[in-house]
């Protein structure tokens, strides 16, 4: 078998627990397949980037690097966070270019190549992930590497016009075709990566959905929706509901149901929508006062970045307004909680929900949605309410979908999922549960994998 070397801008450490569905995926790729994990150590340090880090747990090698301050703001808070995620998430209002970033973003990436070229072998299957680390490839192969590498995204593929605002879109976006495997989570956003190298790249898309470039490079282009370890997760929710946290959580609701959201402070995960279209749920349902409280966990994420503060205040601003407006003496309607929790509580916490509210106004895919799917009692399942604008949507059709956009259809889908009957929620439950199980996320490591030991470069 060949070694694995994955290469990721986040490095799940072990015993770090941190929000974000990269780590916590390629975490458990990696615990179950063995092999390299090469990324950012998570420090900012005072002198010079580049210094390396090594640790072994079990079959896992992780070798991690340190970035300085100038760096760390050019690369992950500059061109990677305010340039190319709002890009990607379709806020071009929100994309700030500099080339100050844009030089800083392409230093760091040689950086990565610098270091991890001397790691590999000529039979290692290379596997790079992420907008942070898109020209990583094409620097490596500058270097003489010459193992197979594939790519996977994370985060959606906009259109190519979209992908045009970007001053100089093609030289970056091009580095793509330096791989032999291009992934995306759905079939649209791999559709529209080949659109892309069509009209930008004057690449030809062949039967097989691979792109021939002008030069004869062939690319192989697919679609892998990442999953999660669905059976861990439901053996986790069951033993969770003794945990303290839990137990505590389930004690305060005094009989009243539970919505739950779990996001990333992040403005691609229309918290503001959100807690808007639950006010708006409480004005056209005076009837349902009462009945149901909605606690939103919402670690916050990339706190050095303007628009991420910018969020968390907004959001203190309207959970006070509609908590003002709505609570009682003994209720309150909304819980905003800005702490990250261990993967194992989350599990109970979904298992307690009656209904969970993932309403991304774009996401990759949103793991999130799939965990409290996994993690429900198969005897008494919650609902899922689910944003169309997220990957998972594209295979949890079974859940509630809605348009984030629109207040009063999640209002009105709040209300529909409280009260739905059992064998509705059974039904749906376990369609849901089909392709959660089929396509876990070993299917996933095992699918990517096998398709780039098959390229022919
Ligand atoms: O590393 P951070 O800056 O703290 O951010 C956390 C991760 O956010 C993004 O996650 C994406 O990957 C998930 C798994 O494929 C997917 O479900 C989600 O829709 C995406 O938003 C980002 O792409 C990662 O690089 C970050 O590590
Ligand atoms: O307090 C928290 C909040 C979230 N998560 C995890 O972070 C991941 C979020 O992944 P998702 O794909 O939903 O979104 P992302 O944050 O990657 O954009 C999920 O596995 C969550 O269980 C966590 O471990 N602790």
């Amino acid at each position: 078998m060949n070694r694995l070397v994955v290469v990721s801008n986040r490095v799940a450490l072990p015993g770090e627990s941190r929000a974000g569905g990269l780590a916590v995926g390629l975490e458990a790729a990696l615990r179950a397949h063995g092999g390299v994990w090469f990324g950012w150590s998570g420090k900012v340090v005072r002198d010079a980037s580049g210094r390396l880090h090594e640790q072994t747990d079990g079959d896992v090698r992780y070798v991690t690097m340190d970035l300085n301050r100038p760096d760390h703001d050019a690369y992950y808070n500059g061109f990677a966070n305010r340039t190319l995620w709002p890009l990607l998430h379709s806020r071009l209002d929100l994309v700030d270019y500099a080339r100050e970033t844009r030089a800083g973003y392409r230093r760091v990436n040689l950086l990565f190549a610098e270091k991890l070229a001397p790691l590999l072998r000529d039979d290692d299957l290379l596997w790079i992930h992420d907008y942070h680390l898109i020209p990583l490839a094409a620097m490596l192969r500058e270097r003489g590497v010459g193992c197979r590498i594939g790519f996977f995204l994370h985060v959606p593929m906009p259109s190519a016009d979209l992908v045009s605002a970007l001053p100089e879109h093609g030289r970056l976006f091009s580095t793509l075709y330096a791989y032999d495997l291009v992934g995306f989570q759905t079939m649209r956003d791999a559709d529209r990566f080949r659109t892309y190298a069509r009209i930008f790249g004057g690449g030809s898309i062949e039967p097989d959905g691979s792109v021939t470039l002008p030069g004869g490079k062939r690319v192989d282009v697919g679609n892998f929706p990442i999953g999660i370890d669905a059976g861990r997760i439901a053996a986790q929710s069951a033993a969770a509901v003794g945990k303290p946290a839990v137990r505590a959580l389930r004690e305060s609701m005094s009989g009243r149901q539970l919505a739950i959201g779990v996001d990333r402070l992040d403005y691609s995960k229309g918290l503001p929508e959100r807690f808007r279209a639950f006010g708006r749920y409480l004005e056209r349902h005076p009837d349902e006062r009462g009945r149901l409280t909605f606690l939103q966990i919402a670690p916050v994420s990339r706190g050095d970045v303007a628009e991420y503060r910018h969020l968390r205040d907004q959001l203190e601003g309207i959970a006070g307004h509609i908590n003002g407006t709505h609570a009682e003496p003994d209720w309150t309607p909304l819980r905003y909680v800005n702490r990250n929790f261990g993967h194992a509580t989350l599990t109970g916490f979904y298992r307690l929900a009656s209904l969970a509210l993932v309403t991304p106004l774009r996401d990759g895919m949103n793991l999130v949605a799939k965990e409290y799917v996994a993690a429900q009692n198969p005897e008494n399942p919650g609902v899922l309410v689910l944003s169309m604008l997220a990957g998972a949507a594209a295979e949890l059709d079974a859940a509630l979908l809605v348009n984030p956009y629109d207040l009063d259809g999640v209002a009105d889908a709040i209300s529909r999922a409280a009260s739905m009957p059992l064998p509705e929620r059974r039904e749906r439950w376990e369609s849901m549960m089909r392709p959660i199980t089929e396509f876990d996320i070993h299917a996933w490591c095992a699918r990517f994998l096998e398709r780039l030991a098959r390229t022919t470069g």
